[in-house]
């Protein structure tokens, strides 16, 4: 059986921590750290921990739906202060346990509730995980084309392909931003053609939004794709995390919601979220949710929160400028454009499984064979050495 993510990234972790080199890098494992390599822990979510410690809440059970300050202020994030539907009181959600949590209880309710065929079609590649969540959900896994290897980029033509030849009200699953592996999105003009392709096709958009704000450093901006499909017309799904924006890993805060034709819809489609998550796991954390409630509803916290997102993006984006400079300083002759024009935690290096493992035996660089990179791993300390680690085994 194949190994798992988690798995395959455990591997990583574990070769890793065995490596005695001093100066081994990880850039295996898809969390954030600082330019030091250490975890990052926001001050704005230290500021609203203290807060909360000081109003002596109690531990009693959040309501099934999970804590309400917190899933309308993370549907205010997601859909925007202009959202129609959000105007309308027309979008069901239900706190998650963060994004994984989100897919799984979205997949659940498709499998329970969708009219068409109970298959998703999830991109090539997707996160790891995508297939076993929504397997585990009882829906078939389809594939859509998305990465060109040649280019090192997107395959619109074969995602438009694949959009069009889907039968007729067919799930798709659309990464709303910071594609995971590959760090390739669509351009806005390419978003709007997909919109269309999936309208002609009467296709369902279900879209994972793990990323937002730290794709960019503009919450609005990553939430593009999300909010023109639902300016356009479509009824969208959305499962979303706030592990990454708000470094809330371990405290597994996310969000699953669906845009419904009416109030009315909305209030039948929130009563069956909650049949579904009772016997999955009755009711959600309290802990992680009060800090990102905390942190949406506080204007001075949710300001300071927005620059320390945009701050770990710059750090992202900085990064990868550098790493780009130092191949091209060592005269690499391979052209490393895709370095910075991918967006988000991670970087499809190109690099061939032979070559990532010649990373790791004789260079102690570590990451996943599919030649992903988790830029976030990479610091002002350790670029110059993974340059020149990269350079030679691709010279
Ligand atoms: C696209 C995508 N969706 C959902 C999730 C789920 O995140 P959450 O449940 O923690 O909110 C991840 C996390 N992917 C990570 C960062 C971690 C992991 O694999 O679990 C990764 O290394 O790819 C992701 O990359």
């Amino acid at each position: 059986m194949g190994l798992l993510i988690a798995d395959v990234i455990g591997c990583i972790t574990e070769a890793f921590n065995a490596d005695k080199f001093d100066k081994k890098i990880n850039l295996g494992v898809g969390a954030y750290r600082d330019d030091k390599g250490k975890p990052y822990v926001l001050p704005s979510v230290r500021t609203a921990e203290e807060k909360l410690l000081h109003s002596k809440l109690n531990k009693e059970y959040a309501g099934i739906a999970g804590v309400p300050q917190f899933t309308k202020a993370a549907a205010l994030l997601a859909y925007g202060p202009n959202s129609v539907p959000l105007k309308e009181d027309r979008i069901a959600i239900t706190q998650s346990i963060s994004g994984t949590g989100a897919l799984r209880v979205g997949g659940a309710f498709l499998e329970r509730f969708y009219p068409g065929d109970k298959k998703i079609y999830v991109p090539t590649p997707s996160w790891a995980n995508h297939n076993a969540v929504f397997k585990d959900s009882g829906l078939q896994v389809e594939k859509y084309r998305y990465y060109n290897k040649d280019t090192i980029g997107l395959d619109f033509e074969g995602v438009l392909a694949d959009i069009k030849a889907a039968p007729k009200g067919s799930i798709f699953l659309l990464h709303a931003c910071a594609h995971n592996p590959t760090g390739i999105d669509p351009t806005e003009p390419q978003w709007r053609e997909i919109s269309n392709a999936m309208k002609e096709g009467g296709h369902f958009a279900f879209f994972d939004m793990a990323y937002q704000g730290f794709a960019s450093g503009d919450t609005d901006k990553d939430a593009f794709a999300v909010r023109h499909f639902i300016n356009e017309g479509h009824n969208v799904a959305l499962a979303q995390s706030f592990a990454k924006n708000m470094g809330l890993y371990g405290e597994r805060v996310g969000a699953f919601s669906i845009v419904c034709e009416s109030a009315e819809e909305k209030k039948r489609v929130d009563s069956q979220l909650k049949i579904l998550v009772r016997p999955m796991y009755s009711n959600p954390p309290v802990n992680g949710a009060r800090i990102a409630s905390e942190i949406l509803n506080d204007p001075v916290l949710n300001e300071q929160w927005l620059a320390e997102v945009k701050g770990m993006a710059d750090r992202i984006i900085t990064m990868r400028a550098l790493l780009k400079k130092n191949l091209e300083d060592l005269g690499s002759k391979h052209d490393w454009s895709h370095i910075t024009s991918q967006i988000g935690m991670f970087a499809y290096t190109g690099l061939n499984p032979k070559q990532m493992e010649q990373l790791a035996k004789e260079h102690s660089v570590y990451a996943t064979k599919d030649g992903r990179i988790s830029v976030a791993g990479i610091t002002t300390g350790n670029v110059k050495r993974l340059a020149e680690s990269i350079h030679k085994v691709t010279c």
